[in-house]
């Protein structure tokens, strides 16, 4: 369960002044009565999610860990970022992972593109094509190419070697996936994408990397009685979403995600298109921003310290590392450094974090939301996936918005099509 402090967010008003409104909010929302009702399929998916597609995510996960050396997830937004947290966060950044896990159709970058494609070539290769609507331009653009390079190295095998992640009707890629024969999955109407981890979409990837996804379910069922109580008093999630608008009412425009373990950073990314497309419009929203302590105190701590005062910070702790490690004595101390002989590297971190806070809160005067969460595992990851859920729902309601939709995306497309001649 997410710990949450609001102890040292400076906060002008009382959280439970905002009972009232939380409580008929948080009935809407139970009831499919809130604005956006048909995309709230998240809320009881850890109860209500297909067993039997589960299992066969399992079953293709575990076939594609014996024949695969490269897995490409070929997705954008919310059709891959879930999974590249989850992956990042639990298996670090530098484990030995396989299949080695890429993702292409984020991007039109022809350098991005090629590399991956000469990276990839001599290479066993599985492809997991991702797309809710199953016409979005960046994933197209990267999926036919790599379809082309399947079916030259694999010929008829290639279909056995490739899995679309869909709508289960419409779209173009379910009409290709259909007719060449792909297994399938289903991404679920009433899911919108940046909601999507907890489905095929992020729970196929995560399985090939060799993670446990019944812990992440499990963590995730949790989390909806952990995070389901109308009582601000017992539910974390929506005191953070009422502190985010207080905090907004004082002044605060844009929040800063912090982490102090670079493999939380896709996370970070993460959280940015769930909290950015939920709440950023209407003229409205907080600006949800990123770093990564200790490493972004040497490039953005001077702006967070005494800066224009725009910010609050909300620290994503991590209780338990993956991984902890002494830090070893040196006879000469030629570099000073003996201060720390035989202590634990994380404990550093930790004294790193807690330096920062007091920094960042007595002299520069930042308000500050701590989360706790225990450690990085599967079971950790789906519990956040629904703190963070619950809360961009309750904080985006409370500004009377509607936080499924992401009207504002499409002006950018209508303008590429037309540069790029599309009918
Ligand atoms: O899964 P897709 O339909 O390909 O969409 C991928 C992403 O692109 C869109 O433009 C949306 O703004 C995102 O919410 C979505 O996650």
């Amino acid at each position: 369960m997410i710990q949450l402090d609001l102890n040292h967010a400076f906060l002008k008003e009382d959280v439970k002044a905002y009972q009232d409104q939380v409580r008929a909010i948080d009935e809407a929302l139970q009831n499919g009565t809130c604005k956006g009702n048909d995309f709230i399929g998240w809320l009881n998916w850890a109860n209500n999610y297909d067993k039997e597609e589960f299992s066969r995510i399992k079953e293709v996960a575990a076939k594609v860990r014996e024949n695969t050396e490269v897995f490409v997830v070929c997705g954008i937004g919310g059709s891959y970022l879930g999974a590249r947290a989850a992956i990042e966060m639990m298996n670090g950044l530098y484990g030995d992972n396989k299949p080695e896990i890429i993702y292409m159709g984020n991007t039109f970058s022809s350098t991005y593109i090629s590399q991956v494609m000469n990276h990839i070539k001599d290479k066993e290769v599985t492809v997991n094509v991702i797309s809710k609507s199953g016409t979005t331009t960046e994933t197209a653009l990267a999926f036919r190419i790599l379809k082309q390079f399947m079916e030259e190295k694999y010929g008829e095998d290639a279909k056995n070697r490739i899995i679309a992640t869909t709508d289960k009707a419409r779209g173009t890629l379910k009409a290709l996936a259909d007719k060449e024969g792909y297994e399938t999955f289903v991404i679920p109407d009433d899911i919108g994408g940046r909601f999507s981890v907890i489905t095929p979409v992020g729970l196929l990837p995560i399985a090939v990397a060799g993670i446990d996804i019944d812990a992440l379910m499990k963590g995730l069922h949790e989390g909806m009685g952990e995070y389901g109580d109308a009582d601000l008093e017992k539910n974390p999630a929506y005191r953070y979403a009422v502190a985010r608008r207080i905090l907004q009412n004082q002044g605060y425009d844009v929040e800063l995600l912090v982490n102090y373990e670079p493999q939380m950073q896709m996370v970070a990314e993460w959280w940015k298109q769930l909290f950015g497309e939920s709440e950023g419009k209407d003229g409205k929203g907080i600006l949800p921003d990123s770093v990564c302590f200790s490493t972004d105190l040497h490039s953005l701590g001077q702006f967070v310290q005494e800066g224009k005062k725009v910010l609050f910070e909300t620290n994503l702790y991590v209780e338990t590392p993956m991984i902890d490690l002494t830090f070893p004595n040196d006879e000469a101390n030629e570099d000073g450094m003996n201060y720390l002989a035989g202590k634990s590297v994380d404990w550093a971190n930790k004294m790193a974090a807690k330096g920062t806070l007091q920094a960042h809160e007595e002299t520069g005067g930042v308000p500050n939301i701590l989360l706790t969460m225990p450690g990085m595992t599967s079971y950790d990851f789906g519990n956040m996936c629904m703190f963070f859920f619950k809360a961009i729902a309750m904080t985006t309601l409370m500004n009377d918005s509607n936080p499924f939709n992401q009207p504002g995306v499409e002006v950018y497309k209508k303008n590429m099509f037309k540069l790029l001649g599309k009918e």
